[in-house]
């Protein structure tokens, strides 16, 4: 009787939507919201389900994005086909130990290095999108033949998201929608940072392959397939966060603290190997210019409220959090404020 569905049955992405969106708060989850409907009453609820996700939490997934499912789709698809190419196709586009470009191919044993945090099987690909992919082209797949322009499209529709939900980070802080973002993007832009990561299929011990951190920037995109593998730290306890299907998990960043003056909080994550299934997961990084200097939003300190964060520049951040390697939360607290 398909005159009596209703909308929200006939679109199977709504449908999909409302079943994950009902967040059982007996269950020790981050939760699902839905982004759909920024206008008014419901724009309100967007703000307030993502700031409480970011203060609780640091980690949540959006469905009702608005990024076209069937680019997520292709892009999964892409990327799993670089993997799976025979080890002398991908290592033409390998990272250069030598030299200081870092984009490209990585794999431990071939590479002759085991990344600092990784274990010994983690394959990765890493490029810059902006601002200067135009400079290392020649580190992006051209096999399969889709791969760049795939990527292309796909970086530039989830920086759009990550802009998105900045916004509502900021209008949930109760200043301008575009406060956190200005501040990440001067003087001449945010960054995005693509990094594509492998896990084998793997029965181990210790089967942590990827070490707790948290990230640096300050919005973190996370397109997984349905296997899960990636842990928050929750308290003393280790959570999966099983994927929605078609959604993103987003997790907040070192910066977005900072600026938030610790009302949001970056969580502790880690990527674990499952058993059975080979994993790959596509993630964005959000992050300022190199140049930005960040500390707590002006608008949001106050007597009572003081600047608990230092002020310092990203590359300082950067280079601070390079020489810590992952661990944990210890790169953040460097810059605090000691009373
Ligand atoms: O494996 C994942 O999905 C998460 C990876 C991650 O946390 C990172 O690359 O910073
Ligand atoms: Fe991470």
């Amino acid at each position: 009787m398909p005159h009596v569905l209703s909308d929200a049955l006939a679109d199977p992405t709504r449908a999909a939507a409302e079943h994950w969106c009902k967040n059982d708060k007996s269950k020790n989850v981050p939760p699902v919201i839905d982004m759909g409907g920024l206008k008014g009453l419901d724009r309100d609820r967007v703000n307030r389900e993502i700031a409480d996700a970011c203060a609780n939490w640091g980690f949540f997934q959006v469905i009702n994005h608005g990024v076209d499912v069937s680019l997520m789709r292709k892009s999964k698809e892409v990327a799993m086909e670089f993997f799976q190419l025979p080890i002398e196709e991908k290592m033409k586009f390998t990272r250069d130990p030598g030299s200081n470009v870092y984009e490209g191919y990585h794999h431990p044993v071939l590479s002759g290095q085991v990344a600092p945090g990784m274990t010994q099987t983690l394959e990765y690909l890493l490029n810059v999108y902006e601002p200067n992919l135009q400079i290392h082209r020649d580190r992006v797949p051209t096999t399969p033949t889709t791969y760049g322009p795939t990527i292309a499209e796909y970086t530039t529709a989830t920086r759009g998201l990550a802009e998105r939900i900045l916004h509502r980070m900021s209008n949930a802080l109760g200043v301008d929608q575009d406060a956190m973002y200005s501040r990440l993007a001067a003087p001449t832009g945010s960054r995005s940072t693509f990094r594509l990561l492998y896990y084998e299929p793997k029965m181990a011990i210790d089967n942590v392959a990827l070490m707790p951190h948290t990230d640096p920037g300050a919005l973190t995109l996370v397109l997984s397939d349905e296997v899960s593998g990636l842990q928050v730290k929750k308290g003393n306890q280790w959570l999966d966060i099983d994927p929605v299907p078609d959604a993103f998990i987003v997790n907040v960043g070192d910066m977005a603290e900072v600026l938030s003056n610790g009302r949001y909080r970056s969580a502790e994550h880690r990527g674990v190997y499952n058993k059975s299934k080979p994993r790959v997961s596509l993630i964005h990084f959000y992050s300022p210019d190199l140049d930005a200097t960040l500390g707590p939003l002006e608008d949001i300190v106050d007597d009572t409220h003081p600047a608990v964060f230092k002020s310092f520049t990203y590359k300082d951040y950067h280079t601070t959090f390079v020489t810590m390697g992952l661990s944990g939360k210890s790169c953040i607290e460097t810059f605090r404020i000691q009373k």
